[in-house]
């Protein structure tokens, strides 16, 4: 669905953003694109839909090469749909209606099919009877919601999403990633970028690591994951439940990196067999119990041993 090809970008005051860079994305597919401030992300996500021109290479949508006259970026518009990562870049008409019925207003669309798309969309995202309110009143998340039905409105084959879910509180942002994985059901192809490790491995199938410029790795979120190295040096940290079989696994114990809590404590009742907390208490001994406790810290610890007198 989208394919870059030796993708270079320099912006015009010389600094290189984009470096040969190759990807493929199949329909459908869920993705996100990581990387530390600076890596290029946004960058890349300004070019798939012709908002940026590359310096050098291709960029192939739906197997049709992009080539800039004015016809295909309107094309290419309707295709792949970007929302930005600070709305108020997205949002500027007086009212939440106006705002997501513009889109497919300048499509031309007859005035009774725009209202439909308005409210279908604001429905998906849950701002249905917020039609009157004034976009630049609403909160983060609410603007979030708005500035994706604009988008929606257009109904995108492809929606890419700059950091969706950055300046959210938790719940926002589940609400969120619950959308886009709704979207996902439905067929759409959706991109994101994030620096939130567990928004990542709850929401991509497969992940792209960006780093100055350059696409340094790719595969699904447990094998990003599990590449400690790798994610050190992409300024990135692992997440919650990869860290604790991580160093569990650095303190000498047979376990491998799971990504959800579930699978992680299967991971860690399978270690210990059943009756787990008393067997952990044997089983560590005294000395591989310090050895862990030193290693979790002794809040982390104590959470763990919480955590499994409960089961
Ligand atoms: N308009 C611009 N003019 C000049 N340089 C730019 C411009 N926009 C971005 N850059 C530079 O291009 C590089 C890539 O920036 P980009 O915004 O794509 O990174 P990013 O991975 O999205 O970062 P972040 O996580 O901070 O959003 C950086 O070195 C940045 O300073």
């Amino acid at each position: 669905m989208i394919e870059l090809r030796d993708l270079s970008y320099s912006y015009p005051d010389g600094t290189p953003a984009l470096r040969g860079i190759n990807m493929k994305v199949e329909r459908g597919e869920r993705v996100a694109v990581i990387g530390p401030n600076g890596a290029g992300k946004s960058t890349l996500f300004l070019h798939l839909n012709g908002i940026l021109k590359p310096a050098a290479g291709e960029v192939i949508i739906d197997g049709e090469r992009v080539d800039y006259s004015k016809d295909e970026l309107i094309k290419i518009r309707q295709k792949v749909g970007i929302v930005f990562q600070n709305p108020d870049d997205q949002l500027f008409s007086p009212t939440v209606r106006e705002d997501v019925a513009f889109g497919p207003m300048n499509l031309g669309l007859p005035e009774d099919e725009v209202e439909e798309r308005v409210a279908e969309s604001l429905e998906k995202v849950g701002m249905s009877g917020y039609e009157n309110r004034a976009p630049h009143h609403l909160s983060g998340g609410e603007k979030k919601r708005v500035a994706i039905a604009g988008i929606l409105a257009m109904k995108p084959e492809i929606m890419v999403l700059d950091e969706p879910t950055t300046g959210l509180d938790p719940e926002t942002a589940d609400g969120i990633i619950r959308i886009l994985l709704e979207l996902s059901r439905e067929g759409i192809t959706v991109m994101i970028s994030s620096h939130d490790v567990e928004i990542i491995s709850q929401f991509a199938e497969r992940v792209f690591v960006l780093n100055s410029g350059e696409l340094i790795a790719e595969g699904t979120p447990l094998e990003i994951f599990r590449d400690a190295e790798l994610i050190r040096r992409a300024s990135l940290r692992l997440p919650r439940t990869a860290d604790l079989l991580n160093r569990l696994r650095m303190a000498g114990f047979e376990v491998d990196v799971k990504l959800t809590v579930e699978e992680t404590y299967h991971e860690l009742l399978h270690l210990l067999g059943g009756d787990a907390y008393h067997r952990l208490l044997h089983f560590l001994g005294e000395e591989k119990q310090h050895r862990l406790i030193h290693l979790l810290g002794e809040k982390k610890y104590h959470e763990l041993l919480h955590a499994l007198k409960e089961q």
